[in-house]
């Protein structure tokens, strides 16, 4: 910067400025500040030059080390200088002198640069940011950009709210409730508005203050309301009276060590209390009540809680045995009581369920299956059948198939109609078979099995795979069959003679199998439309593709499902004597029309010959491809 117009800035900011403060402030950088004292150096060296016009600009020259309060030298920043400044495009830097190599000019980035800059901030001429100065908590930084070097993974207990376990919590005493108590009547949720009058109010004071700025506000009231809500439903019982779920057989396995458990204090009562020894673990909550205060159980009014014991995997060995007899031993006083069959101590809990009776044929699996269809997904359930298939030994694999199929294809309409985008969409008994056989045929090969392993068990139809992944096939066998048929015999029944030959010669070539071209003529009125719609329900109702086309939008519109022929057979709309409809080979719509037993086309007459040649020409590709393949 220019010197006068240095000289007159400062003029003008000292203007208003304290003398004093302005003098100590100068006292105090040239007492401390290694730059400051330069600058006294390099003005005693202007004063003894002659020269008017001179621009000043200044930075430090030391370059090695730049930790914050390393200070500089004298011997390092010799003196400040000069020249025109109008020759030095206007960079923002620095000539300055040193002691022994004479003038040099000097970066921005340069660690004095800011000392200099800002010498009120920096009073001792520390070193300011430079070029790749290290970050002062690199190692922070390092952890949050990469998580996988955090170390010690640590699993949120089940007490920890939102967590995937606390979920799972909840989700396992809902469905402990459904069991007990039925499917719900309601399902409430509780969303928070941050229009309620509360927090508007409080909002109101604050000028421009929003709900978005003060999301500790809507919490807390959202709160205060949720709470209110619960004590409506529990204390005030407004919808009747409210049960408590049970401790789970998890927790309580998990806290072997500890003195006192749900399960132990159970065992206690059935040693002080003869009344206890009707109920087994699962059913005693619904009369005793555990105190979790003193750890202890209470005898209480009947029906207050719902007992549930936590799923356990066929894989947990013992666990699984020990929750399959908790299920039924009662009365047990201690652990070697839920070990006692007949007598006899058994050396493990399998043992005691083999003596019980309870390992015989498959009845575990089916049991565990069957348990397991109350709370899990169908996904979770193919696992678990997998895993029972893979380890467990199960005698006849195909009845445990045929008894659980329908819960292990359960999600398979809802997936199909999500991922065709067909909301009535309905699967064959086949169908919904086949995708199960699928799914869980996959999950065997990742560990090299297979169905072919499990006698008697079908495996997956790839044909009908195929089917139920192509949208147009299943859209023309997605019809209500029963009433396809009804409609059928009554449109039969109503046929004249004439109309009902070419029903029997269109219906007896579709039979046969033998292809066939007909063409039925007739005036306006005569009844072409009422024997395609009665050719079209005899058909579907059977389960066959039937493709309805009209030459124009306004006749397709009067056949079932009809759509244009244009639109249907992909005809082009330049049409030569070499036309060919643009259907792919292998294409969803090549398949659908192999897969055709009878195509319909009206008012044919009102589109050109190439047209016809162009579809003619298609259809044999496309047959003779299936018939080749
Ligand atoms: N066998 C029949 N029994 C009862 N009603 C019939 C019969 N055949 C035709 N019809 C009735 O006659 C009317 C005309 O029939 P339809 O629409 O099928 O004729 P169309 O030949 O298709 O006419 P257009 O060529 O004008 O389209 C309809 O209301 C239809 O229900």
């Amino acid at each position: 910067m220019c010197t006068t117009l240095v000289m007159k800035f400062i003029i003008e900011l000292t203007h208003d400025l304290d003398p004093e403060i302005v003098d100590g402030l100068s006292k105090m950088l040239s007492e401390n500040n290694q730059l400051a004292k330069v600058f006294k150096m390099a003005r005693e060296r202007l004063s003894n030059v002659e020269m008017h016009l001179v621009s000043v600009r200044l930075i430090g020259t030391h370059s090695k080390d730049g930790r914050q309060y390393n200070l500089l030298s004298r011997n390092e920043l010799a003196t400040l200088i000069v020249g025109n400044g109008e020759s030095e495009g206007g960079q923002q830097d620095v000539i300055v002198e040193e002691k022994r190599r004479g003038l040099r000019r000097i970066s921005e980035n340069h660690p004095s640069f800011m000392a200099l800059q800002y010498p009120l901030l920096f009073p001792y001429g520390e070193d300011g940011f430079r070029i790749d100065i290290p970050h002062r908590d690199a190692e922070s930084t390092t952890r949050d950009t990469s998580p996988a070097s955090i170390g010690q993974r640590v699993f949120l207990p089940s007490s920890f709210t939102t967590g995937p376990r606390y979920m799972v919590e909840n989700y396992h005493d809902a469905m402990a409730i459904c069991r007990w108590a039925g499917p719900p009547d309601l399902f409430i949720t509780f969303t928070c508005n941050p229009k309620w009058q509360e927090i508007t109010e409080f909002l109101a004071d604050i000028l421009g203050q929003g709900s978005e700025g003060r999301p500790d506000v809507v919490v807390r009231v959202f709160k205060l309301k949720l709470d209110e809500l619960i004590r409506d439903l529990t204390t005030r019982e407004h919808f009747g009276q409210t049960i408590e779920d049970h401790e789970h057989l998890d927790a309580v396995l998990e806290r072997v060590g500890q003195k006192k458990t749900t399960l132990t204090e159970w065992m206690t009562a059935n040693k002080l209390y003869a009344e206890a020894h009707d109920l087994t673990y699962v059913d005693f909550p619904t009369e005793w009540r555990w105190l979790s205060d003193e750890r202890k159980e209470q005898k209480t009014k009947i029906g207050t809680s719902i007992g549930r014991i936590y799923f356990a995997h066929p894989a947990f060995g013992e666990k699984y045995y020990l929750r399959l007899l908790l299920n039924i031993v009662k009365g047990a006083t201690c652990f070697e009581d839920i070990k006692t069959v007949g007598g006899i101590i058994h050396p493990t809990y399998k043992a005691a369920c083999h003596a019980l009776g309870l390992l015989i044929g498959d009845n575990e699996w089916h049991e565990c299956l069957h348990e397991a269809v109350i709370w899990a997904t169908s996904t979770q359930l193919r696992n678990l059948f997998a895993t029972i298939l893979l380890f467990c030994e199960v005698s006849d694999p195909k009845y445990l198939w045929e008894k659980h199929w329908e819960a292990l294809s359960d999600d398979t309409t809802h997936r199909q109609r999500q991922r065709l985008g067909i909301a009535n969409l309905s699967l064959t008994k086949e169908q919904l078979q086949n995708y199960a056989l699928y799914e869980i045929e996959k999950l065997l090969n990742i560990e090299n099995r297979s169905l072919i392993d499990y006698h008697g068990i079908p495996l997956p139809d790839a044909t009908l795979l195929q089917d139920s992944g192509n949208r147009m096939v299943l859209e023309e066998q997605n019809y209500d069959t029963q009433s396809l048929a009804r409609n059928a015999c009554d449109l039969e029944n109503g046929l004249n003679a004439e109309q009902r030959n070419v029903y029997d010669n269109i219906l007896e070539a579709v039979y046969h199998n033998t292809g066939k071209l007909s063409f039925v003529y007739g005036s306006g009125g005569s009844g072409k439309t009422y024997l395609w719609k009665a050719l079209i329900s005899k058909l579907r109702s059977e389960e066959h593709i039937v493709l309805a086309v009209a030459s124009l939008g306004i006749s397709a519109l009067l056949l079932p499902l009809g759509r244009t022929a244009h639109s249907r057979f992909k005809i082009p709309m330049n049409l030569n004597e070499n036309s060919c409809c643009s259907i792919e080979q292998g294409s969803d719509l090549a398949e659908l029309i192999h897969k055709t037993k009878l195509i319909i086309w009206d008012e044919a007459p009102m589109v050109h010959r190439y047209a016809f040649e162009a579809v003619d020409r298609t259809l044999r590709d496309i047959m003779q491809l299936y018939s080749k393949g």
